[in-house]
């Protein structure tokens, strides 16, 4: 759905990517100053880089090679930024008239009251955005977004700004969004637990360049990646679906690796969920343990041990068909005897399991 080729030298810096993704999500993810937003800007037309190639959602937008540059205002991409950027003289209900209006000359029938229902804006509709908390303005700039019938969403930081209890507000939102209109998003963050929350591939961009691109699963699963996310964010994603809430406060989800529990969720039974287990916080034992206090004790076999820094390794385990990753100190390398193929017990604590999100 998105097809993205930009080359550009600033003063300082260079941009030299080629990101291409057909999945729903895409993420951009990168440290500050990676060259993500300088991609966004190009996309929708504020940015003119010295070469780019640009396609989303089947339309070629710029292509500097043929001389093809589509003007901005009709690119029709919906980009949503840090701030909501909202009309503060109109109300709620105003400001998503306007793009409903202003959009399209074709108005959809229905519309405005489906994207009101989805992105819940019915008690804040007559309100003016000064009177709206971070996350309600953010929900109207996505609802402005999708009210102009664009071809494809931008969301460039969308949560940046916005403390940790309200972004819990809003991402249940852009999960429904996704879930329930059929349109490519590409969301540009820093904040890897909100990318594993909503994308399905991601680009991971530093210093004007893809380090590595693909399926979410497979791109968090790649031990030589751990350098690039460090010890605390290095983990797997495995996707499973709840299977019970237990009396005791326990949810068990179903994994190709094994039952999983953790405190409980409130997702329903049934639903799909994405877990994310840190390296940091798998324990690996060549013998099945027993007298534990941890919930979730799988079996696996090493796929590959990959040098970490001057103290461990990562251990890459396939579980089922799943892949976790595991950080073992060299001391415990060599006390295991761990070597590839070796068949494993790997040991998770129940809230250790992170992030649960309807997929
Ligand atoms: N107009 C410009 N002139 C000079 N350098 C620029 C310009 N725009 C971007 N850059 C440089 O290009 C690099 C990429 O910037 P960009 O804003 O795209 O990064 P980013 O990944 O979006 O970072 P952030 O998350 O901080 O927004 C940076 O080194 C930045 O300083």
């Amino acid at each position: 759905m998105f097809d993205l080729r930009v080359r550009h030298q600033f003063n300082a810096a260079s941009l030299d990517v080629h990101v291409r993704s057909d999945a729903r999500v895409l993420a951009l993810f990168g440290p500050s100053g990676a060259g993500k937003t300088s991609l966004i800007k190009a996309l929708e037309g504020s940015f003119a880089p010295e070469f780019a190639v640009l396609k989303a959602a089947g339309k070629t937008l710029l292509d500097t090679t043929q001389s093809i540059r589509v003007p901005t205002h009709r690119r029709r991409l919906g980009v949503i930024y840090q701030d909501a950027r909202l009309f503060p003289h109109m109300t709620v209900d105003g400001n998503l008239r306007y793009a409903e209006q202003f959009g399209r000359a074709k108005k959809l029938n229905g519309a405005f009251e489906e994207v009101v229902d989805l992105l819940g804006l019915e008690r804040v509709l007559h309100q003016r955005p000064a009177t709206l908390s971070g996350g309600e303005a953010q929900r109207v700039a996505i609802g402005r977004a999708i009210l102009s019938q664009p071809r494809a969403l931008l969301l460039d930081e969308p949560l940046a700004g916005i403390d940790q209890a309200r972004r819990e507000e809003i991402i249940p939102y852009l999960l429904r969004l996704k879930r329930e209109l059929s349109l490519p998003m590409i969301l540009v963050s820093h904040d890897l637990n909100d990318v594993v929350r909503l994308a399905d591939d991601v680009a991971l961009i530093d210093e004007g360049r893809v380090v590595k691109q693909g399926a979410l699963a497979d791109v968090l699963a790649n031990p030589e990646l751990s350098q690039f996310f460090g010890p605390s964010q290095t983990g797997a994603v495995i996707n499973g679906h709840v299977v019970a809430h237990h009396p005791d406060g326990i949810t068990e989800i179903a994994t190709s690796a094994g039952s999983a529990m953790l405190a409980q969720i409130e997702t329903k039974v049934g639903a799909d969920v994405r877990i994310r287990v840190l390296a940091k916080d798998v324990m690996i034992s060549r013998e099945k343990p027993i007298g534990l206090s941890a919930l979730n004790i799988w079996h696996g076999s090493i796929v590959s041990i990959t040098p970490a820094g001057a103290r461990g390794v990562v251990v890459d385990l396939k579980c089922g068909s799943d892949h976790i990753l595991a950080f073992v100190t060299n001391r415990s390398l060599q006390a295991l005897a761990l070597e590839v193929g070796a068949a494993c017990w790997l040991v998770v604590k129940s809230l250790s399991l992170t992030d649960p999100q309807i997929s």
